[in-house]
């Protein structure tokens, strides 16, 4: 195997009098040489240093898969190379020529865009403006040319694929759809660099594919693009070439070709992991959640299922299947129109997660990143907060007692996080992630609704997840897992209840309970047994 470790480009590669030549009058694609370069990118947070000299580079034509686990420094790069962060030290090289982005419209400027699941689009603009948005086609009196833009934007969208109305307004897409005009929004300005960070995380199974065809196009167009994922089988799927931080360095680099999934694993935790779904072999206990021909106006209907003590009733369904409404509901985020539902034979009125959470129903949301961390305060307070019963007494917080309760959490869940005072906001998305999912916990539930609980959450943590949870579910916690990973569901769930559409398309168990049965159910497939 040839993986190049610490493969920066060498600085003189550039210097060899053929090569500079060449490199100023041929397109970088043709000579086959980096369009953008990173070399000794280093860069500190107080008390963290996220980069220490590493190296990437992307080549046009050719995806390369950025992986690390939790806090290894992926965003922070993605952050350098897009302007949004300046390096402390460190050279960033555009076809081999040194360039700074002291901003990130210079980054754009330069070609270089950003696909975020988060990218900035304005939900009161049309599909059109939101490609456009700062680069508009104007009129000679300066005024936005709207059939030309218009006109352009139709064309951006039939070269994706994408069947949209370019007047309609964003609002009205889903999440899959908005993805599409981000991207479209990136092929508007004509970059040479596309950076798609985690883009699959939000989507369904057949929208995955799309992505994957256009990162095919995008490729094909000559494009570099740079992937970030935590999903091994689409890095051996789409990338050509990878490189991998461990704790803000580089662990290592080159052509996927010539690395296994072990190797790759190994390089990125440091050891190799078995990731083998922990034993359950306790029985489920008495039944404690009931819930009866719950139905809600637009999203689901007539829904009844029942949880027993130490349970992992999975939830499997495709995007859209109305599973993490039906949790919503029973969580009081969003009402049900009709039906009950239970806690222990006694029937609940559940107007407000608050009601939900003091009867001890506690709901972690998929989108941990909005509806979970609370910015600003450090992670102990944020795992401690609703949990003050336990560790207050007399009023007085008793601060030991919350470092304590914080650090077994923070441990099992395998956080990363330079100290247990730091500031939530600094921490990495799947660290963040961590912090929600340690809160809820705290509260010792008696049910807790986990809704796709290892998105985001690297190879190396997701078994410590998995472990955790079967060891609180042995000590009798009631668990919904809601989850689009197979192997999750299936590794995890003593019976997993399928959605299609709003409705119950089937319960599965046993012997049943197969990835085949479970994709089958999901897409309505004529045949489906179990
Ligand atoms: N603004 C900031 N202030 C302080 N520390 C920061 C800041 N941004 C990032 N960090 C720290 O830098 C390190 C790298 O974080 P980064 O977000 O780049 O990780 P990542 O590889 O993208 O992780 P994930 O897979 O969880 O998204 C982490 O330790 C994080 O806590």
């Amino acid at each position: 195997m040839s993986v190049r470790r610490g493969a920066a480009l060498a600085p003189d590669t550039f210097r060899n009098p053929h090569m500079r030549h060449a490199a100023d009058t041929v397109p970088a694609e043709v000579l086959g040489l980096p369009v953008l370069t990173l070399e000794g990118i280093t860069k500190s947070f107080p008390g963290v240093k996220a980069l220490s000299e590493v190296a990437l580079e992307l080549y046009p034509g050719q995806v390369t898969a950025l992986v690390g686990e939790n806090g290894a420094g992926k965003s922070t790069i993605v952050k350098v190379l897009t302007g949004i962060y300046q390096p402390d030290a460190g050279t960033i090289r555009l076809d081999g020529l040194p360039v700074t982005f002291p901003t990130a419209r210079a980054a754009t400027e330069a070609g270089i865009t950003a696909i975020h699941q988060e990218t900035v689009l304005f939900d009161e603009l049309t599909v059109a403006e939101n490609i456009f948005i700062g680069h508009a086609p104007r009129t000679r009196w300066g005024l936005i040319d709207w059939p030309e833009l218009r006109r352009r934007a139709v064309e951006i969208l039939d070269r994706i694929d994408a069947r949209l109305d370019p007047m309609m307004p964003l609002k009205e897409l889903g999440i899959a759809n908005k993805h599409l005009v981000a991207i479209a929004r990136a092929l508007s300005i004509d970059a040479r660099v596309v950076v798609m960070d985690e883009p699959t995380a939000a989507l369904s199974q057949k929208e995955i594919e799309e992505l994957y065809d256009l990162v095919e196009r995008l490729k094909a167009e000559g494009r570099a693009i740079l992937f970030i994922s935590h999903k091994f089988d689409e890095i051996f799927r789409i990338a050509d070439r990878f490189t991998v931080f461990r704790d803000g360095a580089l662990a290592g680099s080159g052509l996927m070709s010539d690395v296994s999934e072990s190797e790759l694993v190994r390089m990125m935790v440091g050891r190799s992991v078995d990731h083998i779904f922990p034993a359950r072999d306790k029985a489920p206990g008495r039944e404690v959640l009931r819930v009866e021909g719950l139905s809600h106006p637009t999203e689901f209907d007539d829904l009844s299922f029942t949880l027993c003590e130490g349970e992992i009733l999975g939830f499997y369904g495709l995007i859209g299947s109305g599973r993490s409404e039906l949790m919503q509901a029973i969580f009081g985020i969003t009402r049900a129109s009709s039906g009950t539902v239970s806690l222990d034979g006694a029937a609940l009125n559940i107007r407000a997660p608050a009601d939900a959470i003091a009867a001890g129903i506690v709901y972690v949301p998929e989108d941990r990143g909005k509806q979970g961390a609370v910015i600003g305060l450090p992670i102990f307070q944020n795992i401690t907060l609703p949990s003050l019963d336990q560790t207050s007494r007399q009023g007085f917080l008793k601060l030991a007692r919350e470092f304590a309760l914080a650090r077994t959490y923070v441990e099992r869940l395998e956080l990363r996080a330079a100290s247990l005072d730091q500031d939530v906001g600094n921490l990495s998305g799947g660290n963040q992630q961590k912090v929600v999912i340690a809160k809820w916990l705290a509260t010792k539930p008696r049910v807790i609704i986990l809704d796709e609980p290892t998105k985001g959450i690297d190879i190396g943590s997701k078994a410590a997840v998995h472990a955790f949870m079967a060891e609180l579910a042995a000590e009798g916690l009631a668990v919904i897992m809601v989850s689009s990973e197979i192997p999750e569901i299936v590794g995890m769930s003593d019976r997993v209840i399928v959605m299609r559409e709003g409705l119950m398309a089937a319960k599965v168990k046993g012997d049943d309970l197969t990835p085949e049965v479970l994709v089958r159910h999901a897409a309505g497939i004529a045949g489906a047994s179990g």
